[in-house]
């Protein structure tokens, strides 16, 4: 299939606006996700999104040598990669050990881009889930950040960005950013619209990246409430396309990519088939009054989560 998804300029490299997420709960199995990727390469994905705590960092890896192999791609430029530093290296000294062993597990020489994957630190590998919250502050983001950029000088990662921060976090790291995040990575979709940050961000230089644009429906920090919107469905309805396609279809008319999860062979044919046609104004416009619903995995993964998120 020929590959007619548009690209966008990020921190200097020309980004796939699809990317294909690889966390999946419970954890998919190594084959599975090989497959999956494999399978995605050829139906047209470019553009990968990994991190260390997923576990698919590997399997990620093997479907691209694979996709080598049988010549579904001629070199790994082609791709667009992107991993993310974890909570437990979130300190200064960790940060080149992290992505070495991202690398590795990737079989690459370098990555994409590599996100601050959110901004807090593990004191330790935590005892138990939710993470109990003597274990977690907030993350010494100035000293982290000069290791990222550090990461970035070395060819380490052609890119470095952050996920799951707020204006305020991002205002700070401007302050003292020899090189500015290129990315924010954070939850977007229909049922989160993120108005002010993509304002912020749009005003700033910074691109926003939409994980999360379907609900991140079946994992236990998600929900269906995507697919039970009757609002969606029935725009989806009018246009002869799903819920799921108008929904990614909204995140990348806000300018933003899309980073979806899909190891089904037709749910991701359909989720790269948003490039020929549009909403309308009436629709956009719909959309935008619908209520909205914050849905932080923070308070799922993390004990008084919510307290937290308010700090940061
Ligand atoms: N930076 C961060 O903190 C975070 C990053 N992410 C990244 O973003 C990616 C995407 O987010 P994710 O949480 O996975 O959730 P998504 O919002 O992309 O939803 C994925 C779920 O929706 C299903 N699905 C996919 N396409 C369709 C479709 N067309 N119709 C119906 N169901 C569909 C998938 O099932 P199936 O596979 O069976 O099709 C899967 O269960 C992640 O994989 C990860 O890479 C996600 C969360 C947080
Ligand atoms: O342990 C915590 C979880 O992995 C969570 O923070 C992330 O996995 C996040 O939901 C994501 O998918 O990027």
């Amino acid at each position: 299939m020929e590959n007619k998804v548009p690209m966008v300029s990020v921190g200097g490299l020309t980004m796939p606006v699809i990317g294909m997420g690889t966390a999946s709960y419970p954890p998919a199995d190594a084959a599975t996700v090989k497959s999956a990727v494999v399978e995605a390469i050829g139906s047209g994905y470019r553009h990968f999104d990994t991190a260390f705590i997923y576990g698919s960092e590997q399997a990620l890896g093997e479907a691209i040598a694979e996709a080598l192999n049988i010549g579904l791609i001629k070199s790994r430029d082609e791709l667009f990669i992107t991993s993310k530093l974890w909570c437990t290296c979130a300190e200064h000294d960790l940060v080149i050990p992290a992505i070495k062993t991202s690398l590795e597990n990737l079989q690459l020489e370098y990555l994409d881009l590599y996100l601050i994957h959110w901004p807090l630190k593990f004191s330790k590998e935590p005892s138990r889930i939710p993470v109990p919250k003597e274990e977690v502050s907030v993350i010494d983001i100035e000293s982290v950040w000069s290791a990222m950029e550090e990461c970035k000088l070395l060819g380490l990662t052609k890119a470095i960005g952050v996920s799951n921060f707020s204006t305020k976090k991002l205002d700070q790291i401007l302050s003292f950013a020899k090189i500015p995040p290129a990315v924010n990575q954070v939850e977007m979709n229909p049922l989160w619209q993120q108005k002010e940050m993509k304002e912020f961000c749009k005003a700033k230089g910074i691109h926003v990246s939409a994980h999360s644009p379907l609900g991140s429906k079946g994992t236990i920090w998600g929900d269906n409430r995507i697919f039970e919107c009757d609002l969606l469905e029935e725009i989806a309805k009018a246009k002869g396309k799903t819920s799921a396609q108008v929904c990614l279809r909204w995140v990348y008319e806000q300018g933003a990519s899309v980073i979806t999860k899909s190891f089904n062979r037709e749910r991701m044919k359909e989720n790269i088939d948003i490039f020929d046609w549009s909403l309308s104004w009436e629709e956009l416009d719909k959309i935008s009054g619908i209520p909205q619903h914050k849905r932080s995995s923070l308070t799922v993964f993390i004990e008084d989560g919510s307290e937290l998120e308010a700090e940061l």
